[in-house]
């Protein structure tokens, strides 16, 4: 279930908090920041890889022991996004507290309140003088009266909790998009891509999916940084990143893979149409006579790239998929640069 697509921020959060804590309890997994990080991302639906090994141990009934507990929040929420982790954890605690003094408090005036029954129906069989059982009747009706003010407090405490919540996860996805943008160019960055590869690779097994991937690579970089030094040689990367964004569609979706090295993940598109998007993007880049200042103008002269594409295929993983892509702008840059491959046939 992927309750980030359909939900406001604030239905979101009350949603979540409302399966997360009676599914730990129902698994017997003690309510703690740590543990409730995990059911809070698992319900939330983003984190891919949190969400299909939780729900492999779900479907081989692997029990939520304090070690598989910890190991989901070290390896899918401690490492994916370490920032957030801190934050979430101190708030968390707290909301968590509120919502269970509240709960408590709740079930027992509900305990009080079925006893005082008892005790009525116990009275009223033995006949009881009418001063009695009007005594009987003002103190049920006290005892309704607290707990409908009970109920009332507890609706404005969910409300607050879950004004709360909502806060701290506006919170937690600003602070998640710092972490998948690169910021240098503002482009995302390699985690994003990680992440947005996993996705195409789980459409792909679910229905009929074509994605293509190029990785694009500028040219003798080196010699930007080495003549004009390291800040001009980070406009060159500034300026290619916002080129390769504006030469692909809204749903295609660009990274830096790291230094001289781009990402881009064409969905819905054959190896044919991606090399067209391919060279597209080539002949555009290297069209340009680039300068770098406004005043005093410095001639870059031209920039190019070469680029690899591969298509994902039956049983490709991120790196599989990666690799034969990178393999073809490896061909590419041996052909003499300023051109594009695709993967071999054979692959
Ligand atoms: N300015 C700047 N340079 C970077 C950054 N990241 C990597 N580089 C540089 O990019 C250069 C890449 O050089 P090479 O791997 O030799 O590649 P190249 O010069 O582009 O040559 P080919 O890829 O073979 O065409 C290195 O000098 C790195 O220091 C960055 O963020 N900013």
């Amino acid at each position: 279930m992927d309750m980030a697509q359909h939900l406001s921020e604030t239905e979101l959060s009350a949603r979540i908090l409302r399966h997360a804590v009676p599914k730990m309890s129902e698994l017997n997994i003690p309510v703690t920041p740590n543990n409730y990080s995990v059911w809070y991302e698992y319900y939330l639906g983003i984190n891919l890889d949190l969400k299909r090994a939780i729900d492999g141990l779900l479907a081989n009934e692997v029990s939520f022991t304090a070690t598989v507990c910890e190991g989901l929040f070290t390896t899918y929420i401690q490492q994916h996004s370490p920032e957030v982790v801190e934050n979430v954890q101190i708030e968390t605690q707290l909301l968590i507290n509120q919502l269970l003094a509240k709960i408590a408090g709740m079930s027992h005036g509900n305990v009080k309140f079925s006893s005082s029954l008892k005790a009525f129906d116990k009275a009223l069989k033995t006949n009881p003088s009418s001063e009695v059982l009007q005594q009987l009747v003002d103190d049920i009706t006290t005892e309704l009266d607290g707990i409908i003010d009970a109920n009332i407090a507890m609706d404005q405490s969910l409300n607050t909790i879950n004004q709360e919540v909502s806060a701290l996860k506006s919170e937690m996805s600003e602070l998640r998009s710092v972490v998948m943008t690169d910021q240098l160019t503002s482009l995302n960055n390699r985690r994003a891509f990680d992440e947005e590869v996993i996705s195409h690779i789980d459409t792909f097994n679910q229905k009929e999916f074509e994605s293509s991937l190029l990785v694009v690579d500028i040219d003798h970089f080196k010699k930007f940084n080495d003549v004009h030094g390291h800040l001009i040689g980070d406009k060159v990367l500034t300026y290619v990143a916002q080129a390769l964004k504006q030469s692909v569609k809204g749903d295609d979706f660009v990274a830096r893979y790291g230094g001289e090295e781009f990402v881009i993940l064409l969905p819905n598109t054959g190896i044919d149409e991606a090399k067209i998007v391919a060279n597209n993007l080539r002949q555009k880049i290297a069209k340009r006579n680039l300068t770098i200042g406004k005043e005093k103008k410095l001639p870059l002269g031209n920039i190019t790239v070469s680029v690899g594409c591969a298509s994902l295929k039956n049983e490709d993983s991120k790196d599989s998929y990666f690799i034969r892509a990178d393999e073809a702008l490896y061909r590419a840059k041996s052909a003499g640069r300023n051109c594009v491959m695709v993967e071999s046939e054979s692959n």
